[in-house]
C-alpha cells in the first residue's frame, strides 16, 4: 500500500528534518543525555521480548492493565447475591471467591495533557473501568502488613525495594475520566495514527530542544543525568497516549517494553510507561455491539442473564466484560478490538520505523528476528479459538493439581474474536507481596513449581508472565490462572538440553554450560573470550537460586542488575541471535524469578529443580506429556 508508506514517510521525514535542524542541540545532549537515552532504550528493548539474547532473559515481563473501581455496578458483587453456581457443559461450577485489593491508576486526560492518579479496586481482574473516579482511597486507613525489610511503598502503595525509585506522576495535573474511543480499525486510520505519533514526537523533540536552547537545561543545572530531548516528558505522554488509543500490536509491544529499570529509566518515561501498563482506552458501546453481533450472532444476549457494558479491563487487543450466563455462571467475556488482528504486520513495522527513527537500537539486538517473533506471537494471541484450546488443555493438565485452578471455557459464547470464560477472582502477584511472609513463600514456591512443570513435564507453557495472569485466592490457597493466548509447545530435544543447561548453571559447571549453549544455539563456537565469559557468568547468576540446598531468599541479591551489566557486554559481542524458542521461554522464566523477587519469597529452588531432574526422562522414548497429577514426584 503505497499511500500508507507515504504517510509514514512524511511523518518520518518530518521527524528527520526536525532531527537535522536540531543537530547541534542533539549532539550537545548526546554527550550526557544521549547516553542516558541510549541506555534507556537499550535496556527497554533488551529486557523484554528481545531479552532472549542468551541467558539474560531475567527481566520484568509486561504487566497487564489493571481494572479500576466504578460507582455504578450492574452486577452485585456480594457473596450473598451473586449467581449461584450451576453447571455448563456438564461440568460443575465453583463458587467464586471475592477480591478486595486496592490500587491506584494513572491516566492521561482527554486533552492529551493531564494525567490523573486515582485509586482503584483491582483485584487484578474483578474491578471495572471507572465511570466516576474517586478522589480518595476508601481503604487507605486500613494499614497493610509491614513491607519486607528495607522496602518502602511507592505512590501506588506498592512495596518497592530499596533500589527502586518511586515513579512520580508525569505532572501534578487535574483528575480526568479515562477515554471511551473507537479503535482505529482500518489500515488507513491506523497508519494515520502512527504518522501522527511520528510527527508529534518530532515536534516534541523540536520544542524541547528549543526550550533548552533558550532557557538552558534544568537537569544540567541540577547536575542530574540529562535526558535526550526526544525522551522528554511531553513526548513520553504522546507515546503513551497514542499507544492507548491505537491499541492492538503497538500497545502490546508498548506493554512488553514497559519494564522498569529504575537505575536507567528517566522518571517521565517511567510514568508514561506506567500509563501504558494500566491499559487502553475503551471501545464505545456501538463498536462493541458490532463485534458481538458479528462474532456471536445478533441473538447473543439471549444466552445471558446479564451483560455489563462497563468493561472490567481494557487490554491491548481486547476488552473484558462481566456477564452472567443463562445457567447462572459468572463469566468474563474478552472481546477483541476490530481490526487489530489484521494490522499486526503493519503495526509492528510502524513501531520498528519509530524505533529506527531514534537510532538507538544496537545492531546486535537482531531487531528483525525479535520483531518476527513478536508478529508470530501476536497473531496467535489474536486467535481466541486457539486460546480457548490452550486453556482447555491446561485445565486438563492441571485438573488434579493442588493450588491451581484454570477457569472453564464457555464454548457457546466464544468465537475467534470473543472468548468467554468462567470469572475467577483473587489478587495479582504484586498484591500478594503485601501479605505475610508464609503466604509469599507459598505463592513463590507454587509459581516456580508451575513454571518448571510446564516446561519440563508438559513441554507446553503459558509464556506470559504478567502478574495479573496469576490471581491468588487466599481463602482457597489457590492460584487462579488466566490468559493462555501466549501458550506454546517446546520440542523434547530442546527441553532435554535446556534442563541439562539449567543444572549446569546451578552447579557452576562452566564446560557443560558452554556445551549446552552450543547445542541449543545460543553460541556459535566462534565467540570471543569476553563474550564467552559474560555468557557463562550470566548463566551462573541465573543458576544462583538453584545452587544451594535450603530456601533461596529472593530478597538477598539483585540478580537483575548483575544480569543487566553482563547483558550489555553480550549485546556488543554476540555473533548469533538466540534460538527462536528462547524468546518466550526466557520471558516466562524471568517473569517467574521477578515474581519471586517482587514477593520477597524464600523458595527451596534447588529441591524443586532436583525433583524435576530425578524424575525426568531424557531422550526420545518419552514423548508424551504428563498431567500434573501424574508427574512423578
Ligand atoms: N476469567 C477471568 N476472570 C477474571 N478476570 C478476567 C478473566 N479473564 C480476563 N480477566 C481480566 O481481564 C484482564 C485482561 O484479560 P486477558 O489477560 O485475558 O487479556 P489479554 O488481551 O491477553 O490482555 P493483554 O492485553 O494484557 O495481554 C485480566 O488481567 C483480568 O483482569
Amino acid at each position: 500500500m503505497v499511500w500508507l508508506k507515504d504517510i509514514l514517510r512524511v511523518a518520518n521525514g518530518l521527524s528527520l528534518v526536525a532531527k537535522e535542524a536540531l543537530g547541534d542541540v542533539l549532539r550537545q545532549s548526546q554527550g550526557e543525555g544521549g547516553e542516558v537515552g541510549n541506555k534507556l532504550l537499550q535496556s527497554l528493548v533488551k529486557k523484554t521480548i528481545f531479552s532472549a539474547t542468551d541467558l539474560t532473559g531475567l527481566t520484568k515481563g509486561k504487566i497487564r492493565p489493571v481494572s479500576v473501581t466504578t460507582t455504578s455496578n450492574n452486577i452485585n458483587n456480594s457473596d450473598d447475591t451473586r449467581g449461584q453456581p450451576g453447571s455448563v457443559g456438564g461440568e460443575p461450577l465453583r463458587r467464586l471467591p471475592q477480591s478486595d485489593s486496592i490500587r491506584h491508576v494513572s491516566c492521561i486526560s482527554d486533552d492529551n495533557e493531564a494525567l490523573i492518579t486515582a485509586p482503584s479496586n483491582s483485584g487484578g481482574s474483578a474491578g471495572k473501568i471507572p465511570s466516576d473516579l474517586k478522589a480518595e482511597d476508601p481503604t487507605a486507613a486500613a494499614a497493610p502488613p509491614p513491607p519486607p525489610l528495607g522496602a518502602g511503598t511507592n505512590r501506588d502503595g506498592d512495596v518497592v525495594s530499596p533500589t527502586q525509585t518511586p515513579t512520580p506522576p508525569l505532572s501534578g495535573k487535574k483528575p480526568r475520566k479515562p477515554r471511551e474511543r473507537r479503535v482505529p480499525s482500518t489500515p488507513f486510520s491506523r497508519a494515520l495514527g502512527f504518522a501522527g505519533l511520528g510527527a508529534g514526537l518530532a515536534w516534541g523533540t523540536f520544542q524541547e530542544s528549543a526550550k533548552r536552547l533558550v532557557f538552558g537545561n534544568p537537569n544540567l543545572q541540577e547536575k542530574q543525568s540529562v535526558v535526550s530531548p526526544f525522551l522528554s516528558e511531553k513526548n513520553a505522554e504522546r507515546l503513551a497516549l497514542a499507544l492507548c488509543r491505537m491499541r492492538g500490536a503497538a500497545l502490546k509491544l508498548g506493554q512488553m517494553l514497559s519494564i522498569q529499570d529504575e537505575s536507567l529509566v528517566p522518571a517521565p518515561i517511567l510514568a508514561a510507561l506506567e500509563m501504558v501498563r494500566q491499559g487502553a482506552d475503551v471501545m464505545p458501546r456501538s463498536q462493541l455491539n458490532q463485534v458481538l453481533d458479528a462474532e456471536l450472532g445478533p441473538n447473543w444476549s439471549s444466552k445471558l442473564i446479564n451483560f455489563d457494558y462497563e468493561p472490567m479491563a481494557a487490554a491491548s487487543i481486547g476488552q473484558v466484560h462481566r456477564a452472567i450466563t443463562e445457567e447462572g455462571l459468572e463469566v468474563a467475556m474478552k472481546i477483541q478490538y476490530p481490526g487489530v488482528a489484521d494490522s499486526i504486520e503493519s503495526d509492528i513495522e510502524n513501531v520498528k520505523l519509530l524505533l529506527n527513527y531514534t537510532n538507538l537500537i544496537p545492531e546486535r539486538l537482531y531487531l528483525d528476528n525479535a520483531m518476527q517473533v513478536a508478529k508470530d506471537e501476536l497473531s496467535r494471541e489474536c486467535n481466541y479459538e486457539l486460546e480457548a484450546e490452550n486453556q482447555k488443555r491446561f485445565r486438563h493438565l492441571l485438573s488434579d493439581a493442588q493450588g491451581f485452578y484454570v477457569p472453564l471455557v464457555v464454548d457457546d459464547l466464544s468465537s475467534r474474536r470473543v472468548l468467554t470464560t468462567e470469572l475467577v477472582s483473587g489478587i495479582p502477584i504484586d498484591k500478594v507481596a503485601l501479605l505475610d511472609q508464609e503466604t509469599r513463600n507459598y505463592v513463590g514456591k507454587k509459581l516456580l513449581e508451575l513454571t518448571l512443570t510446564e516446561l519440563f513435564f508438559f513441554r507446553f507453557m503459558q509464556t506470559d508472565p504478567n502478574w495479573s495472569n496469576f490471581l491468588y485466592d487466599e481463602s482457597a490457597k489457590c492460584i487462579n490462572l488466566i490468559d493462555f493466548g501466549a501458550a506454546r509447545d517446546y520440542p523434547k530435544s530442546f527441553v532435554d538440553d535446556y534442563l541439562r543447561m539449567v543444572l549446569a548453571c546451578a552447579n557452576s559447571d562452566r564446560e557443560a554450560v558452554v556445551e549446552m549453549s552450543h547445542r541449543l544455539g545460543f553460541l556459535t563456537g566462534k565467540e570471543s573470550d569476553i563474550m564467552l565469559e559474560a555468557h557463562v557468568q550470566a548463566g551462573f547468576i541465573v543458576g544462583l537460586p538453584f545452587a544451594k540446598p535450603g530456601g533461596y531468599d529472593f530478597r538477598s541479591a539483585n540478580i537483575t542488575k548483575s544480569i543487566s551489566n553482563l547483558g550489555a557486554t553480550m549485546l556488543r559481542h554476540r555473533l548469533t541471535p538466540p534460538p527462536q524458542e528462547a524468546y518466550s521461554l526466557h520471558r516466562k522464566l524471568s517473569g517467574a524469578f521477578l515474581a519471586c523477587i517482587k514477593l520477597g519469597a524464600v523458595v527451596p529452588c534447588r529441591q524443586l529443580l532436583l525433583e524435576v531432574y530425578e524424575n525426568y526422562h531424557f531422550g526420545n522414548h518419552s514423548d508424551e506429556t504428563f498431567a500434573i497429577g501424574s508427574v512423578p514426584r
